[in-house]
């Protein structure tokens, strides 16, 4: 894969985002080429991203949602009401286009999904230093955590019971299920692409199990955002969110999406600072 900064165009929306939104920040972390690119664009765009690169530093994508058919109700002097708008980080996953951006990822954080790709063992394994990194950087244990495999279209399906599917390469959903629980993560598995007889992302049973659309993912995670008895800190600005250097990543992206590759540029900048 090569490389490139990018900087989704829903990210625009983030900068004038009604003053009564409640934003929700989540990271989305796991190894290199598991799909997170692809599943939080399949959320804010509603479409499988053919092309990628791998992500340097992050890439910003969110998206307004209404949880429950209902806007939420915010227990304010005014008696406003309030949206609630899911901030995607889409981080990098290998290591080199992340240093300069870890600390920046973990700040004021409100939720994790953690993504592996079902067809990668490897991926899967890495679990636990994703989980560490996280002890590293302070996030507590009660924040909301998703455990989400990935790519689940390209499972071999099997005519026995799918949730015992024992395909060498591949990682079974009892495997994931026993590391969610002993984790305190909720389990989904999904597509960024597609799911046989589900089309676009969602909805279908490939061997017979149950899977999840990317849609149902993220809007049970603005569910559980929701109802967070005791929520973390909550912004109502796009600076208080993005902090600093989430800022003038943003700042960057503007000055050089006019250009014809921009890609490059950004690339650079990005090191020069990496340097410095
Ligand atoms: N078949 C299939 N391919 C997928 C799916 N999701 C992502 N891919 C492919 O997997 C590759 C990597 O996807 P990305 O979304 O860029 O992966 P990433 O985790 O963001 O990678 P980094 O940016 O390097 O961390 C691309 O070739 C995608 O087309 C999926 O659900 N099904």
């Amino acid at each position: 894969m090569e490389s490139s900064l990018e900087f989704s165009n829903s990210f625009t929306s983030v900068s004038s985002p009604s003053a009564r939104c409640r934003i929700f920040k989540i990271i989305v972390i796991g190894d290199s080429g598991v799909g997170k690119t692809c599943l939080t664009y399949r959320f804010c765009a509603g479409e499988f991203l053919d092309r990628t690169e791998a992500t340097i530093g992050v890439d910003f994508r969110e998206r307004l949602v209404e949880v429950e058919g209902e806007k939420i109700k915010e227990d304010r002097e005014d008696g406003g009401e309030r949206t609630q708008e899911l901030q995607l980080w889409d981080t990098a996953g290998q290591e080199r286009f992340r240093k300069s951006m870890v600390q920046q990822y973990y700040r004021n954080v409100h939720a994790v999904l953690f993504i592996y790709d079902v067809t990668r063992p490897d991926s899967f394994r890495g679990l636990p230093a994703w989980i560490e990194e996280c002890r590293r950087y302070s996030l507590g244990q009660e924040l909301t955590r998703f455990l989400v495999g990935n790519k689940s279209d390209l499972r071999d399906t099997c005519s026995c019971d799918p949730r015992s599917i024992k395909v060498e390469g591949q990682v079974t959903r009892d495997q994931a299920q026993k590391f969610a629980v002993a984790h305190g993560m909720i389990l989904f598995e999904t597509s960024a692409k597609s799911l046989p007889g589900g089309g676009g992302g969602g909805g279908g049973e490939p061997g017979g199990g149950h899977q999840d659309s990317v849609e149902d993912v993220f809007m049970a995670l603005a569910s559980r955002l929701k109802r967070q008895t005791r929520p973390p800190p909550r912004f109502s600005t796009t600076q208080e969110c993005l902090g600093p250097i989430g800022v003038l990543y943003r700042d960057i992206f503007f000055q050089t999406a006019s250009q014809e590759e921009p890609s490059e540029r950004l690339l650079d900048m990005h090191l020069l600072r990496e340097a410095g």
